[in-house]
């Protein structure tokens, strides 16, 4: 069995909660509060200015060129096609481009989790540890498309950048690196790629959590 085969099914009743979660579900049919989706598009301009370097740094690691090139083009991808994203809904939305946000601590403790991992760990732990950013986004993105019950959805633009063939594509290379280092890795190693798997996969449920369930540093 692939890594990327195994992994999956580990996560899957992870990825079963994250499709049921109100988050989710309010996002397909177009209900979700708007101030929920703020919460989570302003964490998330802060997430991809780390994730964005993280994948950087996993290209400089590389050894294979073409790899390299890859996620330098990902990385690239993650602050400026995401940019135009978050700058769209700004306006839509009416929130200022120009707020400082600060970053609550889920987003803190993803982005965070990501970069020590790149920096500490071998480049197949870091390699499955963004994966799920990825593919997780893909298998939502087309359960969405898939199940919507509602026209003119306030958050289509979300749900069409990450249904679209394009990040289909990437989604799938960053599969085929990842069974392909695993493949030519130890055990030990592997262990800690599926451990980083699941964890980044529990983060992307909490991230979308944090924003349902306004969660901050706020100790009242
Ligand atoms: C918390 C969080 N996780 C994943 C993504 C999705 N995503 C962001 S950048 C990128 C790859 C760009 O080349 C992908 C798939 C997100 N937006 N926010």
């Amino acid at each position: 069995m692939t890594f990327t085969t195994k992994a999956w099914k580990t996560i899957a009743p992870i990825y079963d909660d994250i499709i049921n979660m109100p988050f989710i579900k309010e996002l397909r049919n177009g209900t979700l509060p708007i101030e929920k989706f703020q919460f989570y598009m302003l964490q998330d301009a802060k997430y991809l200015e780390h994730f964005g370097r993280v994948l950087a740094v996993i290209g400089a690691k590389s050894e294979d060129n073409q790899q390299a090139i890859d996620f330098f083009e990902f990385g690239k991808n993650a602050l400026i096609v995401e940019r135009a994203l978050h700058e769209s809904y700004f306006q839509d939305f009416g929130l200022a481009q120009n707020i400082s946000i600060e970053t609550q601590p889920v987003c803190h403790h993803y982005s965070h989790f990501l970069k020590s991992t790149v920096t500490f760990e071998p480049i197949e732990v870091a390699l499955a540890a963004v994966l799920p950013c990825f593919w997780i986004y893909k298998e939502v993105g087309d359960e969405i498309i898939k199940n919507q019950s509602k026209e003119n959805n306030p958050y289509q633009k979300w749900i069409d950048t990450y249904s679209g063939e394009d990040f289909g594509e990437g989604v799938k290379k960053a599969k085929q690196y990842v069974d392909k280092i695993a493949e030519e890795t130890t055990d030990k190693i592997k262990t800690q790629m599926l451990e980083a798997f699941v964890k980044a996969s529990e983060l992307e449920f909490q991230f979308w959590n944090a924003a349902y369930e306004n969660i901050t540093w706020n100790r009242k």
